[in-house]
Parts: C-alpha cells; sequence; structure tokens
C-alpha cells in the first residue's frame, strides 16, 4: 500500500468573510483549509476527523474541485487538478467519486433509479443504451437491490437504501477514489455498519481507496486504516488508526479521543482494540 494515488502539497483555501458584519474587519478572510499537505495511498482508507467547522468539506470540495484552492495542489496521477481545463478535469472526475452525507437530498425525486444509475454512464457517452442499462441493473444488485427497484423513485427507500442507491451511482463509472463524506452519519447504528461492510466488500472488489470523513471517531476507528485529524483548518496529526487511539500526540486529538463512548459498536479494521 505505498503507491501514492493523491497528493495534497500546501493546500489553502480562504474564503472571504461577509464586509457588512459587525464582527469582521473589511476584506478579512476565513482559512478553512490552511496549508495542508498529506498523501492517499492506493487501496487505503484515510480517515478525516475533527469538530464541525474544521475544513473537512472544505478539504473533500477541493480535491474534487467543486471549489478551487487560493494555493497549493492537489496531484492526481501525476497531474495538479487545478491546472487541467474543463475536458481533462471531467475526465479526472471519472476516477473521483464523492458520496454524501444526505441520501435523501442527492438523489433526483422526479428520476427512477435506472435512469439515476445510468446519468454518469450517459454523460461520459459510455456503450451503449442497452449496455448502460445492463450496467446499472448489476450494479443494483451488487449493492444489495433488487433488479425490480430500477423502476421505482427515491422516495420508494428507506435511507440505506438510499445510501446503497448513492454508492451504487458512485460507482459506476469504475473510480479510483471514493470520498465519502458523512456518508453514514444520517444513518441508524445498524444500518451504518451494513453500510460500512458494503464499502467494505466492494473495497477489495473494485480496488477502491477510500477518503472517509466523519466527526464519528467509533465509525473511522472501525473503517480506517489512518486518520488525518483536523483542527481550525489545519492538519495537526495524521498516523494509523491504532497509533491514533492508543497513542494519540496531540491534546486535541486526545480531548477528541475523551469524547466518545470507548465502548464502540464496532470493531475495528485490523481487529486490534485498546
Ligand atoms: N462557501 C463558503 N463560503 C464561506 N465560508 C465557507 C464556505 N464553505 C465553508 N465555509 C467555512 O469554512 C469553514 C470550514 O467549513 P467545512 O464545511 O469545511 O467544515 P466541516 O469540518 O466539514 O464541518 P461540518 O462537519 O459541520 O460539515 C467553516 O468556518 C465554514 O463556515
Amino acid at each position: 500500500m505505498d503507491e501514492k494515488l493523491l497528493q495534497i502539497h500546501d493546500l489553502t483555501k480562504a474564503f472571504k468573510l461577509p464586509s457588512n458584519n459587525l464582527f469582521f474587519k473589511k476584506n478579512s478572510y476565513n482559512k478553512a483549509v490552511n496549508h495542508v499537505s498529506l498523501d492517499v495511498f492506493k487501496g487505503e482508507s484515510l480517515g478525516i476527523v475533527g469538530e464541525s467547522g474544521c475544513g473537512k468539506s472544505t478539504l473533500a470540495r477541493l480535491i474534487t474541485q467543486l471549489i478551487r484552492p487560493t494555493s497549493g495542489e492537489v496531484i492526481y496521477s501525476g497531474q495538479d487538478l487545478a491546472s487541467l481545463n474543463k475536458k481533462q478535469l471531467r475526465m479526472a472526475r471519472k476516477d473521483i467519486q464523492m458520496v454524501f452525507q444526505n441520501p435523501y437530498a442527492t438523489l433526483d425525486p422526479k428520476n427512477q433509479i435506472l435512469n439515476l444509475l445510468m446519468e454518469p454512464l450517459d454523460i461520459h457517452h459510455v456503450g451503449t443504451r442497452r449496455e448502460r442499462e445492463q450496467k446499472a441493473l448489476e450494479m443494483l444488485v451488487r449493492v444489495g437491490l433488487k433488479p425490480e427497484h430500477a423502476e421505482r423513485y427515491p422516495h420508494e427507500f428507506s435511507g440505506g437504501q438510499r445510501q446503497r442507491i448513492n454508492i451504487a451511482r458512485a460507482l459506476m463509472l469504475k473510480p479510483k477514489l471514493i470520498i465519502c463524506d458523512e456518508a453514514v452519519s444520517a444513518l441508524d447504528v445498524s444500518v451504518q455498519a451494513q453500510v460500512l461492510n458494503l464499502l467494505n466488500e466492494l473495497q477489495e472488489e473494485f480496488d477502491l481507496t477510500y477518503i472517509f470523513i466523519s466527526h464519528d471517531l467509533n465509525v473511522v476507528r472501525y473503517f480506517c486504516d489512518r486518520i488525518a485529524v483536523m483542527y481550525f483548518g489545519n492538519l495537526i496529526e495524521l498516523a494509523s488508526a491504532n497509533e491514533i487511539y492508543n497513542h494519540p500526540k496531540k491534546d486535541y486529538t486526545k480531548k477528541l479521543l475523551k469524547a466518545i463512548p470507548r465502548e464502540s459498536p464496532y470493531e475495528t479494521k485490523t481487529g486490534i482494540l485498546d
């Protein structure tokens, strides 16, 4: 697991603060991500944790170039994504997909599941219509749903099922990296565990690398090989999941760990508990 899939170099995103606000001086900025550098290795699950507002989602949006950095680089396959033109970026984006927190909001309610799954293939003109349909049906079954679900609409599914559909959609273009941004946070613990198991199975089968953003340290501990801790836009600690949990170095990491219930409903990925 030592091949670098993604390299983040000195990445910064500064958002301009509203100038009509009494609390902020004119032209002041909030550095949501502040000089962050890290490597993501092929085949790993890298967790990103930290309190609300520390910059986790901004980092994810910078990686996918949904927003452009103020400075710094996101190197994927030897290319700085920020330097690509629209067409090149569209190609690179095939490899990097996101699964978001809210499975209710991310699926167009007026679209049948089959169409929702075919859409990424349509956009990238992959195969014939028949082939796209076939691929969509196969993926639906692979994530634990049934072929007859293909003609239904998003509101006819539970939260867990909808998140399975989102995962299937993210997989349609055979990506190499999936960024899960609080992907199981809205689900009940038992459903969370099922979705996490599915993600684990898919990782092996599709040779995936995950960046797993979560405020839930129990989930991250179960799911991730390495964990990055963010604090006010800064990356303050990065180590193996076991190292972070058993020998945290930074006081802030210790504080985060103290705040979680030690009785985790999950086992760790390596099976090593405290
Ligand atoms: N588009 C934007 N414009 C201005 N400020 C923003 C924007 N997006 C995020 N921010 C600010 O950047 C900081 C980091 O936000 P971000 O959403 O990345 O945090 P987070 O760690 O993902 O939080 P949460 O867990 O609550 O989603 C916050 O202070 C937020 O208010």
